[in-house]
């Protein structure tokens, strides 16, 4: 990304959003009632939805609405500098697309878009096990690019080890293990609807591409896809894991190893002590848990516990610049983005993602320095106040 984020400000008044970018908002509180309109009912109810009654999604945006930025005048912020390096990877920005499965239900280039839209950003992905396209193939897409791979912990260690195998060879450099999903909650939109991507064959790209998985079938995919499918999907049901199964993962994986979905802070005292290089302090936007906290409710006393001891990430709920510099300002390195990028892909593929993040990475540039800070590590809870 060239020069200042901000500089997209100057291209759109200059030449219009239309003739620049997709012409759909810079304003990503709204760009879901834009997606609304366009996207198929099913996949936006997936994209959009919840658990239950949404009660923690609204909490997720509730927590943000507390702390406010208290400004800063006449310091030095003309030239921002917002680039940064987390567990070894350079980024424009601290700001990484966070995993989102099935991305073919929202647009046909899914992941692919989204690896090449995150390259031209130079902001990492962090791709799905329930990626829509081969961890391969999205890996030639961000071709330069920066990524990390998720992983959905599969109950047959064949298949973990070759999994993570498979993501070393192709260039994914952190691993992110997520928690919370042992088992998809209650999810009205999607249950109203009948509406679940993997039952129709959205996001076993990387099983059917899997020698260790492929082995374990009595019959191909192309015999007996329905099977395939509920095996694939088994396979991440149920929850067997424990906090003592760790070393399995240190075995298979020489790079950095991040926990995503954790909301304790003494499950965050567990990662560290396990030896974590990082988590992502997250409740997976509200889509698990109906009723739980808001996620940035738990962040700062995460980051004071074990902030020192491993890297602090943070997602749930990010939706404008100043949402960024919050979560940053109370301690996160970086900052997962979710359903905005998601949108931009809905609605205009990889153009689409890069105008989403651009727009929001621009808002939080002018935020930053309009509040009196030239660079991320100048934001502290200070910034803040608590209301
Ligand atoms: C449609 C959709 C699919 C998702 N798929 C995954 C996934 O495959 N793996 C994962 O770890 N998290 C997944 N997530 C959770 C995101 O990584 C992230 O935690 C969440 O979107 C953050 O909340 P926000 O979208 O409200 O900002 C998904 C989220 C959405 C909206
Ligand atoms: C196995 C679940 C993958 C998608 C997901 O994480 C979500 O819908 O929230």
């Amino acid at each position: 990304m060239p020069g200042q984020p901000a500089q997209y400000q100057n291209e759109i008044y200059l030449h219009g959003l239309a003739d620049q970018v997709p012409p759909f908002t810079t304003d990503a509180t709204l760009v879901e009632s834009v997606a609304r309109e366009r996207m198929a009912p099913g996949p936006f109810g997936y994209v959009s939805g919840g658990a239950g009654c949404g009660d923690t999604m609204r909490a997720n945006r509730a927590a943000f609405g507390r702390w406010r930025i208290v400004p800063r005048m006449l310091t030095d912020a003309t030239t921002r500098d917002v680039a940064t390096t987390v567990l070894g990877t350079p980024m424009a920005a601290p700001v990484l697309l966070a995993p989102v499965g099935v991305q073919s239900i929202v647009h046909p280039d899914g992941e692919l878009a989204t690896a090449r839209a995150a390259a031209a950003l130079g902001v990492p992905m962090v791709l799905s096990t329930a990626s829509s396209y081969p961890l391969e193939e999205v890996a030639d897409a961000n071709g330069a690019g920066q990524r990390w791979f998720q992983l959905y912990w599969p109950n047959e260690p064949e298949v973990c080890a070759s999994l993570l195998h498979r993501a070393k060879l192709a260039g994914y450099s952190a691993l992110v293990v997520t928690l919370d999903t042992w088992t998809l909650a209650w999810r009205p939109r999607d249950l109203d609807q009948a509406y679940l991507p993997f039952l129709r064959g959205t996001g076993v790209a990387n099983a059917f591409t899997d020698p260790a998985f492929l082995a374990g079938l009595a019959k191909p995919p192309e015999e007996d896809q329905a099977m395939a499918v509920l095996r694939w999907v088994s396979m991440f049901t149920g929850q067997d894991k424990r906090w003592d199964q760790l070393p399995f993962l240190r075995e298979h994986w020489d790079g950095p190893i991040v926990l995503k979905g954790i909301q304790h802070v003494d499950d965050a005292r567990r990662a560290a002590d396990a030896g974590m290089d990082g988590i992502v302090v997250s409740n997976h936007g509200g889509r698990q848990v109906d009723g739980a906290i808001g996620a940035l409710e738990v962040l700062p006393e995460i980051v004071s516990a074990v902030g020192d001891r491993l890297t602090v990430l943070f997602d749930s709920g990010v939706r404008t610049g100043a949402d960024l510099l919050k979560a940053l300002a109370l301690g996160a390195s970086a900052v997962l983005l979710g359903r905005p990028y998601v949108y931009g892909l809905a609605l205009a593929g990889e153009d689409g993602v890069r105008h989403a993040v651009r727009s929001l990475l621009a808002e939080f540039d002018l935020t930053l320095g309009l509040s009196g800070h030239r660079t991320p590590a100048d934001l502290t809870p200070e910034s803040l106040r608590h209301a």
